[in-house]
């Protein structure tokens, strides 16, 4: 997202250690060089045939979206918008392959429909997590910032401002505390015109989460233009989603399409739990050269490998549930601006997090749903924290028994994706792969050379 812009990224490349690097303007030039590339072809979803002046926006948002250093629109963006920005307002249902830039569509629709005259709630949007519901605001307000006026606002638990009453344009939030906020009339549901779920399929089919956005729903006026964005739907919530935003224009993508060509998806195969440690270790020292997320199952396996690894001197940032909202702020806002470069966490920020320099993702833990079988959306998920719009990233799995290979090669057909097993045996040739995906990844490399440079 914005906040993650030029700058912070460049800050956080310019400290990547891996021998002679190109100038820092020379690594905005690649990248954008790739990206060009990458916007003029029509089978990429980066790809548009319009401009964003084409796409009916106001100058004030024309201005934000230059100043974020947009140059074109995205696939999705170029398609939803003008759906989105019809009138009457209709609903939407739009999936978009990780990292493409869903945020944009949703927000440049959002800040279009919005009175500035009325200081009073007009548009909801809901997410799944604390962090990228603060990472969502960041974007509306850095996208807004030419609209003389706006007032955008969390809604987040935040226990120092319990009785505050939400006197702005845009609200985003979490479904609890936004249904705890309407219920104590501190947020006022009558004004609002447009409610958008992003990572929708997530937050229609967890038990806790579906019920309360069903509830927040039934709180606001009937005729809301209902906006449902993620970069996976599965079969079984789409009946759901058909019934949360009615008569909506519907964008979807086969599951075949989802994965992004950017992200090289490989595995170990370890040798049980203690060799699946030692080779996390053996990986640390590379991790920590861009930035890096290892998901873990649990709360306790995130805190118990944080210890652990702290413990042999490792430093690492650790990220679940388990923590305070403030404590949560204060790691990912860490994480974000490069001062850790190891994080460890859970499921719970798998989804839409948007950090431009994570590099590498390991499934320390593959995947598993609620009754134990693998989560391909999940792993979508996961390894799209790298990749983001045309980057390079490597996504790196686990597996140590029968069990975990077996759940990977679910996960690896649904997608009709090839993983590529690396054998840490010859560590030497490990080293030099990863080193030159990541220096390629910032010299703006094609993933035509990134393959090569994987399959030898
Ligand atoms: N048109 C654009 N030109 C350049 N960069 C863009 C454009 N649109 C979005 N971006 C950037 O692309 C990155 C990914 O965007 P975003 O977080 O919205 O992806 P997403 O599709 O929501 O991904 P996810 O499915 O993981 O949530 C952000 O850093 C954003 O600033």
């Amino acid at each position: 997202m914005s906040s993650e812009g030029g700058a912070a990224e460049s800050q956080v490349d310019g400290t990547i250690p891996t021998g002679p690097e190109p100038a820092l303007q020379d690594v905005e030039a690649n990248v954008e060089v790739k990206l060009a590339d990458l916007q003029a072809d029509p089978s990429n979803p980066l790809y548009s045939a319009q401009s964003f002046q084409e796409l009916n926006l106001s100058p004030e948002l024309l201005k934000g979206i230059y100043q974020m250093n947009f140059r074109k629109p995205s696939k999705i963006q170029e398609k939803a918008l003008p759906l989105l920005l019809q009138n009457p307002p209709t609903n939407m249902i739009a999936q978009s392959q990780s990292g493409t830039g869903k945020t944009a569509a949703f927000s440049l629709n959002i800040l279009s429909r919005i009175d500035l005259n009325n200081i009073s709630p007009q548009a909801l949007v809901l997410a799944p997590s604390r962090e990228l519901a603060r990472q969502i605001l960041g974007v509306i307000t850095h996208m807004g910032q030419f609209m003389a006026g706006l007032i955008t606002m969390p809604a987040i638990p935040d226990p120092t401002k319990r009785n505050q009453k939400y006197e702005a344009h845009v609200l985003v939030g979490t479904p609890g505390t936004v249904m705890d906020m309407i219920r104590r009339r501190l947020i006022d549901p009558k004004p609002m015109k447009i409610l958008v779920l992003d990572e929708a399929d997530n937050m229609l089919d967890q038990q806790g989460l579906g019920e309360q956005c069903t509830r927040v729903k039934s709180m606001l006026p009937k005729q809301i233009q209902t906006v449902l964005f993620s970069a996976t739907f599965p079969q079984r919530v789409i009946d759901y989603a058909n019934k949360f935003a009615p008569n909506a224009n519907v964008l979807t993508l086969a599951h075949e399409e989802l994965t992004i060509e950017g992200i090289k998806q490989l595995y170990i195969d370890c040798e049980g739990d203690t060799d699946k440690y030692a080779t996390l270790l053996k990986f640390y020292g590379l991790m920590s050269q861009a930035s890096s997320i290892i998901f873990v199952r649990t709360r306790r396996t995130a805190l118990e490998l944080q210890q652990r690894m702290e413990a042999e001197g490792h430093k690492v940032a650790q990220l679940s549930g388990a923590l305070e909202g403030p404590e949560r702020d204060r790691i990912i806002d860490q994480f974000r601006n490069g001062e850790a470069k190891v994080l460890i966490t859970t499921n719970v920020l798998a989804r839409g997090i948007d950090i431009q320099s994570v590099t590498m993702v390991i499934n320390y833990d593959i995947p598993l749903d609620a009754r134990n079988q693998p989560d391909p959306e999940t792993y979508l998920h996961r390894i799209g924290r790298t990749g983001r719009f045309g980057r390079v990233g490597v996504a790196l799995s686990f597996v140590h028994d029968r069990a975990s290979w077996q759940a990977l090669n679910d996960i690896a057909t649904y997608f009709k994706t090839d993983l590529h097993a690396v054998d840490i045996k010859d560590w030497d040739a490990v080293e030099e792969m990863v080193q030159k995906i990541i220096k390629s990844s910032r010299a703006g490399k094609s993933t035509k050379e990134m393959t090569e440079i994987i399959t030898g």
